[in-house]
């Protein structure tokens, strides 16, 4: 053998043991799955298929997902930051509302001496709200308690919060235990269909809701302002009716509950003041509108003044000849606080006597709103009085008062209310009706 021979067989034989080599190498590096386990420069090792199955295109794609993926995560973290965010600010707006002095009307500043805690039952009602206002620019402390059956807080809610002033939810058939030094009773029902809508409630109103008035009154000896009505005169057979006539009232009538619920609160009141020596005084008040009648209310001032807005059939029930005498609601307010002022026990009528039919009056509305509503007769009350003037002589010669707004004032002031009214409720519907058409499945 020659030596060129030798050195070919030992190539040949270490070519042979490299082969062997790299074969076991590559047995020993895949795992028996089929996967083999990668050492990436991280140190950690990724699974990779064996053999390669992936196409191009899947590869794109899956790239592409992952990509996405990780965009999605980032603005869901995003909008969780911004959420976080939005809660900081609400909960800094809520803080700053409460502790900005909100803007209240002007009030007097009466020292201790001559601020009185003055409590109104049925502050919240249409008559009640107004007392409010003008007792709370005087600069007394007002608290209003009302059930809110015909009472509003739209009435009163631009003195929540204030210092002088306190809102009680709450009957006055229950009893109530607070310290005051004068008290209005206005608690009840004065519309016509609200009284005659619940009678038994109506009569605990003015019956227990008197006692437990006049019971916190002779327990604080506070003095005790009780509103009345020209109903305690009923169908009138006197005219106009002075503060002597007895009244002629149907005692089991349709009107009856409020009627007589009214004169049992009058006796009450007597009642108390002759054995228990509770100062009281009696306001007979006479048809009173204005400003914050609630749409519903129901009576002749309302009705008429929403029919002739709407352009609707203005109703006047029977034959239009009974008559009323209207006053504007500020000139009871300030016939009431004469009247708890003045030293005069016996009861005191609070009205306009300016007297007109309805029928008339049905025209005067129509006039003062203008628009093509006709007014036309409709079935008549049961019981309904048929005429109304008060004789505001011992008002005139006692508390020196009488009303000064004339009727077509307060009607343009009135009007102009209910046209607001109506224009607000328009757009409450529009908004509620725009919110459930989105929201509704
Ligand atoms: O406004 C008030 O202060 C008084 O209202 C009512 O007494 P009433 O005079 O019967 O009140 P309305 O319902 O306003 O009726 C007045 C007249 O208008 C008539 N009316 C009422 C509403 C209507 O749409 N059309 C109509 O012709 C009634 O039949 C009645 O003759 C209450 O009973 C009294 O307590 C309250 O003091």
């Amino acid at each position: 053998m020659t030596a060129t021979k030798k050195r070919l067989k030992i190539v040949a034989a270490i070519s042979l043991l490299l082969l062997l080599l790299v074969y076991v190498y590559r047995m020993a590096s895949f795992c028996p799955s089929g996967k083999a386990a990668l050492s990436v420069p991280g140190g950690e090792e990724v699974q990779a298929k064996w053999p390669p199955t992936e196409s191009p295109l899947q590869r794109s794609l899956q790239m592409a997902y992952e990509e996405q993926s990780s965009l999605i995560r980032e603005q869901k973290a995003e909008l969780q930051r911004t959420r976080e965010h939005l809660a900081r600010l609400e909960e800094q707006v809520r803080s700053l509302q409460t502790s900005t002095p909100r803007k209240y009307p002007k009030v007097k500043y009466l020292n201790y001496k001559n601020r009185k805690r003055i409590l109104i039952t049925g502050g919240a009602g249409f008559v009640g709200s107004h007392l409010v206002d003008d007792l709370m620019v005087q600069g007394h402390e007002v608290i209003v308690v009302d059930n809110f059956f015909t009472g509003r807080k739209r009435n009163v809610e631009h003195w929540l919060g204030h210092e002088n002033f306190e809102l009680i939810h709450h009957d006055i058939v229950n009893p109530l235990f607070i310290e005051i030094d004068e008290i209005y009773h206005l608690a009840s029902p004065a519309s016509p269909p609200h009284y005659m809508y619940n009678p038994v409630k109506t009569i605990k109103t003015n019956t227990m809701g008197t006692i437990n008035v006049l019971g916190l009154a002779k327990r604080v000896m506070a003095k005790v302002l009780i509103a009345s009505t020209s109903e305690v005169y009923g169908d009138p057979t006197v005219h106009p009716q002075p503060e002597t006539y007895w009244g002629h009232v149907n005692p089991i009538g349709p009107r009856a509950c409020y009627d007589e619920g009214k004169r049992v609160s009058e006796t009450l009141s007597y009642a108390y003041a002759k054995q228990e020596k509770v100062q009281v005084r009696v306001a007979r008040i006479f048809n009173t509108y204005g400003p914050r009648m609630h749409m519903n209310d129901g009576r002749v001032v309302s009705n008429f003044i929403l029919q002739a807005l709407r352009n609707e059939t203005i109703t006047v029930y029977g034959n239009g000849k009974q008559t009323r005498s209207f006053q504007y609601v500020s000139d009871l307010v300030d016939g009431m606080i004469a009247l708890m002022a003045s030293n005069y026990t016996q009861p005191v009528n609070l009205g306009n006597p300016v007297e007109q039919t309805i029928g008339e009056f049905a025209e005067i509305i129509k006039q003062l709103v203008g628009g093509p509503s006709v007014i036309k007769q409709s079935k008549a009350m049961e019981d309904d009085p048929q005429r109304r003037k008060p004789d505001i002589t011992r008002a005139r010669q006692l508390l020196h008062w009488e009303p000064k707004v004339p009727l077509e004032t307060g009607l343009q002031r009135t009007i102009s209310y209910f046209r607001n009214e109506l224009a607000r409720s328009d757009r409450f519907q529009e908004s509620s009706n725009k919110y459930f058409d989105t929201h509704t499945p």
